[in-house]
């Protein structure tokens, strides 16, 4: 079935076309990634460049003509912007050949195309990138080119893009990942998603239990990497990390409600810099389509929307669907401007302001069939990393979770938060339940189940340990720089604001924080109002039940019970764990430990190094992992103990915030 083209409710907001269009300016770069949220900013110029597109340092680089032949100073110039626009967009960027900004017409003659090609051709070299072109179109003046332009990284490396896939159950996110991971499309049964299962139970039931992680690969061309499994076995992500200049992670979350937990935390500890929402177009926005959505929003998390099974859906069904889904996104809670992607034009003008958040592009395919799915791929190729790291920092790694590999040891896997960690480095490793952290070095590393000698901030990584038990290590713990001298906390303040509860909120209620990959019932002790209702915001004091934890302050945070919701950002860390006790335990390992490993240094990796999991031993450890969470939750003494008191009758299925919500989400 095709795909539907316009619906009746694109037409009653044209403004949703002429943002999109007027996004793209008359300029050489494609618009800035980081654009504001108002649409009086989102002309999308660069800083410090004016609206006519000069450059800050007052040399006109505005005509689509300065690409044909530039000044030596020109040239230095344009050599300046490109790599300020790469390092923006985490190592690439959108580069428009035949624009100006200098009110002249569009377009350039083969002549000069050749000869501005030529020119980007030479200063990609220069910085050492690739040029891929994505686009050609013809306007009154001649031709204009749309490239992709991508740093090149070593043989060892790629650029790396985490997207959380959620979505109600059987809106078809297993069998997406499927298709696109190994490279064959579905049966319409069952058959693209049985490869990604990790549980027996999930094999049984068809659903997704736990997060999952699948690769996706690209090459310096934008073409996938991954290839069809000739025995139907699991993929090589060695190979496909090898062949690859970028990989896109995708962190598949359960769609039933019972999982929302594990939902959560994949959207909170596991640093998606996009989410996927898959909406399967039979079904339409149902059950947990707008929880989802919700905590994205909240989260500050740019979504795309992919609307499934259009093959097997009645074309009335599927616009209905989409008239939903865009006027769900239009609401106020919302506020998101829905593209319905149809052309490779679209792809490239969402994926360029996609960033900007406001933009929602909306794909609409058919796993069994295939269609548009070259439309997603090539989206999914220019989606780049919203944060950029500095490797100077001191380092941060967060674990999100933990293994014990027969003949390797204990193995934690988490995110670099900033700075690098090199192989050999001694961190500390913390807080434990006192609040200590002790010193440990990091035995081997992998990226993507390669092995690798060092990771930079924002690439995840699993690190084997040395003589440590896996037990003493849970999820929310750190490994930090010494350097960070860091102090665990049981006490913070949060703004925070209540995006549902059925009753009131007061002091002494009890929920599960959720605030990176930190995972823990805590007390509201105190708070700013008597008690809170949805919608409302406050400043609340917290203590959490079990440990103390290693926080920032400016995190976000889920604070939720059931369906009680409440998002918000840790503005105080009150009582820190510094007793002189902890301190000078702390201080004594470290002195006990050899000069050289107490610092961050790097040494020459021992050929043993990188000893790391198997497939099918990480595979074990994540379903050992399952069944731990299960202990741990048992475990939890009091945990639900405040939402029990006040859990409601009756709760409306999902929740969106409300205007007021919305706006303060989105700025907390
Ligand atoms: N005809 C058709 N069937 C599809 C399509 N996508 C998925 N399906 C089928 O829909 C069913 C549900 O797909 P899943 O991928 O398991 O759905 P899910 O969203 O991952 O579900 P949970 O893991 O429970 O959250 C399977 O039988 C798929 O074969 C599609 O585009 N067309």
């Amino acid at each position: 079935m095709a795909s539907v083209s316009a619906t009746d409710e694109a037409a009653e907001c044209p403004a949703a076309t002429a943002a999109v269009e007027s996004i793209v300016p008359a300029c050489m770069f494609a618009p800035d990634r980081g654009c504001a949220d108002d649409a009086a900013e989102e002309e999308g110029f660069e800083d410090g460049e004016g609206a006519n597109g000069e450059s800050a340092d007052h040399l006109d680089l505005s005509s689509k003509m300065v690409l044909v032949s530039p000044t030596g100073e020109q040239y230095d110039s344009l050599i300046r912007h490109l790599r300020e626009r790469i390092d923006e967009g985490s190592g690439e960027t959108i580069f428009v050949v035949g624009m100006g900004s200098d009110g002249g017409d569009y377009g350039l003659d083969d002549k000069d195309m050749d000869a501005s090609v030529a020119t980007v051709r030479s200063l990609c070299d220069q910085i050492e990138a690739d040029l891929i072109l994505l686009r050609e179109r013809a306007d009154t003046g001649g031709k204009i080119r749309d490239y992709l332009i991508r740093r090149r990284v070593g043989e060892l490396d790629f650029l790396e893009v985490r997207v959380a896939v959620v979505g109600n159950v059987d809106a078809g996110k297993s069998t997406l990942l499927g298709v696109l991971t190994h490279g064959e499309l579905d049966n319409g049964r069952g058959f693209a998603r049985q490869k990604l299962f990790r549980h027996k139970h999930e094999m049984e039931s068809g659903r997704t239990s736990s997060v999952g992680n699948d690769i996706l690969g690209f090459d310096q061309e934008g073409q996938v990497v991954n290839k069809p499994d000739s025995h139907g076995g699991g993929l090589d992500w060695t190979t496909i990390c090898e062949k690859s200049s970028k990989i896109i992670t995708f962190i598949d979350l359960a769609g039933h409600e019972k999982y929302l937990k594990t939902t959560v935390f994949g959207m909170t500890g596991h640093m998606p810099d996009f989410c996927m929402l898959m909406v399967g177009s039979n079904a339409g926005i149902v059950g947990m389509t707008k929880e989802h959505l919700g905590l994205a929003l909240a989260l500050n998390v740019p979504v795309f929307v992919v609307v499934t099974k259009i093959d097997m859906c009645p074309a009335n069904v599927l616009q209905e669907t989409l008239k939903l889904l865009q006027r769900l996104l239009k609401s106020p809670g919302c506020r998101k401007i829905p593209v319905l992607v149809q052309n490779k034009d679209d792809v490239i003008v969402t994926a360029s302001n996609f960033s900007s958040e406001r933009m929602c592009p909306i794909f609409q395919i058919s796993n069994v069939t295939g269609e548009n799915m070259d439309l997603l791929k090539m989206f999914l190729n220019l989606l780049s990393s919203r944060t950029t790291f500095s490797n100077d920092e001191p380092a941060e790694f967060q674990i999100d979770d933990t293994y014990s590999v027969p003949g390797v040891g204990t193995v934690v896997s988490g995110t670099t938060l900033r700075g690098m960690i090199r192989l050999n480095d001694t961190l500390l490793l913390g807080p434990d339940p006192l609040g200590i952290f002790i010193p440990i070095a990091v035995k081997s590393i992998h990226r993507k189940r390669m092995p690798v000698r060092e990771v930079r901030g924002g690439q995840t990584a699993s690190f084997a340990l040395k003589k440590i038990k896996r037990s003493s290590i849970r999820k929310g713990m750190v490994m930090v720089s010494p350097k960070l001298m860091p102090q665990a906390t049981w006490e913070f303040e949060a703004e925070i604001l209540v995006l549902h509860h059925p009753t009131t909120i007061s002091p002494r209620y009890q929920a599960m924080v959720h605030c990176g990959s930190i995972r823990q019932t805590a007390t509201i002790l105190t708070m700013n109002k008597d008690c809170l209702r949805t919608g409302d915001k406050a400043s609340v004091h917290f203590r959490f039940i079990k440990t103390p934890e290693y926080m920032h302050c400016d995190k976000k945070l889920v604070f939720r019970e059931g369906r009680t919701k409440a998002v918000g950002t840790v503005t105080k860390l009150l009582q820190s764990v510094n007793t002189l006790a902890a301190k000078a335990q702390q201080a004594k390992m470290l002195a006990n430990k050899k000069p050289e490993e107490a610092g961050s240094t790097a040494r020459p990796p021992s050929p043993n190094s990188a000893q790391l999991p198997t497939v099918a031993e990480e595979e074990e450890a994540l379903c050992k992992d399952g069944n731990k969470e299960n202990k741990l939750k048992s475990g939890g003494g009091g945990r639900r103990r405040g939402g029990q008191r006040h859990r409601g009758k009756g709760l409306n299925a999902a929740t969106i915030p409300t205007p007021v919500a919305a706006g303060a989400a989105g700025t907390a």
